[in-house]
């Protein structure tokens, strides 16, 4: 078996070629028989370091700049230079470093986009170039063995909206952490933006936006474009896996229905942030000792996250506590700005994919509303009495005292997640929910928080529920095993492997998941998971034995070390 360290990679190519390919480039870690090969010895200082040396240097300029946007852009640059550099030193740094690559900080990058743009990275597919598409699509990855693209439209952004171009950013970051803690080798992605316009009126009013300067386009026009990204995909790489991130809550879960049967298709924010929310809730109901059927889930926030989340909650029911569909669905009530989701809201209000939880007027006779007919979180509060607060909505400090307390008054040990990201939008801080439960909240957040001193004196680690911490992991499984699709059962598989990790197992005072610095060890339990679900439900591609998935997939994971490369005019370019 090849390990990184004895891998041998043949390159074609030569002197200022090979050394600004960010796959092949060592910089000063070329060896002396790879400068003369490679054409080298005049391009480069003498001393020859170890990656070790590299890292350290490489750290120490890191650590320059105080400011997170700095260091992102830095690390983007170092990203553009040298892979194995730019992952191995974000492997020895995790906690440090994901939070700069991923949210919060390239929330701003993006939303910073057109003003720092350097250089290109990525697909981008423009509506204006629809003709040429399968020829610019061609270009990019001719002779390349895709097996994941990871495309955008950048209608919502985590939670800052319409990005237009600048969404890229998604794209690659979600690219980048696949390989960081799935560890699927980098160049077997692909990130993709579609460009279809921005609703943007900053970004259209901006001089330097680099994007298509131009409405967004919808409706029909729309589907024929994202479809024929999809179709191509298809005939080009029918073994892929394509992962949908941040398109808006008119075509997040509709598209994932349309082609989930076609291909192998993954909504991170619909099934990922379901996994991953499922998995933490599993590990606080163990820690109440209740069941999952038991509880009442009040989610704030009925968009694509929202309605995932609350799917993914209704399905583990069915899955682990046997309950029906129907009864299941009574255990949620969904809130979105115009308040608590009833019937009389009308279809205006009410999407069709939110129909199954929509609740009886008849049940809120008694509940004061506002001026417009509206039920507000404080009234659904006093009346649910939840056990579960899940917020998805994007709004700052919607769980206010008051609500976080009027929970409290309702149930022993309050299970709180607010999940919006980045860390400015979060609906309530997990210090303010510790203080007015007088810690007795378990909670979870989307995006990183420091931890909480409990009444005992403990301090009470915030668990990540973010996506990332599940999704490299269900993607790297089913791509493994070349499965037809992501099935809700393979997810399922994922989430309950990703609970079983959690520490408040050892112990209740513990945090609901893993942490992320453990996050690459996670996500590889979670492809073994999945990938042996595949094979048990006869989803997979491969013929593999359920007793080999965990060698193969060690086999497979991309390591941050330097391959011996020999020069050879036909090889890798
Ligand atoms: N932790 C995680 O892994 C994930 C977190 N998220 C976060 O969840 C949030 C929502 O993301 P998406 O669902 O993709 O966006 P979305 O736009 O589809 O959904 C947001 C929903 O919240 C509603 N909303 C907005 N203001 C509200 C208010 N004041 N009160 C009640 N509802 C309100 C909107 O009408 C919309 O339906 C974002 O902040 C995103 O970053 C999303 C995916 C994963
Ligand atoms: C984490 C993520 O996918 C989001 O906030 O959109
Ligand atoms: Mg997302």
């Amino acid at each position: 078996m090849a390990t990184a360290t004895n891998r041998v990679l043949r390159v074609a190519l030569r002197g200022d070629n090979i050394l600004t390919h960010p796959r092949f480039n060592k910089g000063t870690g070329f060896t002396a028989s790879e400068r003369k090969a490679f054409g080298l010895s005049g391009r480069l200082p003498h001393r020859i370091n170890t990656l070790e040396e590299q890292y350290k240097r490489a750290y120490e300029q890191l650590r320059i700049d105080e400011e997170p946007l700095r260091k992102n852009t830095f690390l983007q640059s170092l990203k553009d230079q040298n892979w194995v550099l730019y992952y191995g030193l974000l492997s020895r740094h995790l906690k440090e470093l994901i939070p700069i690559i991923y949210t919060p900080t390239q929330g701003d990058a993006i939303a910073n986009y057109s003003h720092l743009f350097r250089r290109s990275e990525g697909m981008y597919l423009t509506f204006p170039e629809l003709d040429s598409m399968e020829e610019d699509f061609l270009e990019q990855t001719k002779d390349r063995d895709l097996q994941l693209f990871v495309v955008t439209d950048s209608e919502a952004i985590l939670g800052i909206g319409d990005q237009g171009v600048g969404g890229i950013g998604i794209a690659t970051a979600k690219s980048a952490i696949y390989t960081l803690l799935g560890g699927i080798d980098p160049s077997k992605t692909q990130a993709v933006v579609l460009d279809v316009g921005t609703d943007n009126e900053k970004l259209l009013n901006d001089p330097l936006y680099v994007g298509w300067p131009n409405r967004r386009i919808r409706g029909k026009a729309y589907d024929r474009f994202v479809d024929k990204f999809v179709q191509l995909v298809r005939k080009h790489y029918p073994h892929s896996l394509l992962h949908f991130e941040d398109f808006g809550v008119n075509n997040a879960q509709r598209l994932l229905d349309f082609y989930r049967d076609k291909h192998a298709v993954f909504n991170d924010d619909v099934q990922g942030t379901g996994a991953v929310t499922l998995a933490a809730l599993m590990a606080a109901v163990g820690v109440t000792k209740s069941k999952l059927a038991e509880q009442r889930i009040v989610v704030y926030g009925a968009g694509t996250a929202g309605l995932g989340i609350t799917k993914q909650l209704r399905d583990g029911m069915g899955t682990i506590d046997n309950l029906s569909a129907a009864d299941a669905n009574k255990r949620f009530y969904l809130l979105d700005r115009y308040g608590l989701v009833k019937e009389s809201l009308g279809p205006e209000k009410i999407r069709p994919a939110l129909h199954e939880f929509v609740r009886p007027d008849a049940e809120w006779a008694d509940v004061p509303t506002n001026d417009k007919g509206e039920i507000g979180l404080l009234e659904v509060v006093k009346k649910v009495r939840p056990t579960v607060l899940i917020g998805c909505s994007t709004s700052a400090g919607a769980f206010t005292e008051e609500i976080i307390k009027e929970m409290a008054k309702g149930t022993d040990r309050p299970i709180i997640f607010p999940l919006s990201n980045p860390t400015r939008l979060v609906e309530v801080t997990p210090e303010q929910a510790n203080t007015w439960t007088n810690g007795k909240a378990l909670m979870a957040s989307g995006s990183p928080f420091p931890p909480c001193k409990m009444p005992n004196g403990k301090m009470y680690e915030i668990a990540e529920c973010n996506n990332a911490l599940i999704y490299p992991g269900l993607g790297f499984g089913a791509m493994i095993t070349q499965a037809r699709k992501l099935s809700d059962t393979m997810i399922i598989a994922g989430a309950q492997k990703l609970a079983s990790l959690s520490p408040a197992h050892k112990d209740p005072d513990n945090a609901l998941l893993p942490d992320f610095a453990h996050a690459r060890e996670v996500n590889t339990e979670v492809a073994v998971a999945v990938a042996e679900q595949a094979i048990a439900e006869g989803e997979a591609g491969v013929d593999w034995d359920k007793e080999e998935v965990r060698d193969r997939i060690a086999e497979r994971q991309w390591i941050a070390e330097y391959p011996h490369l020999v020069f050879d005019p036909k090889g890798e370019r």
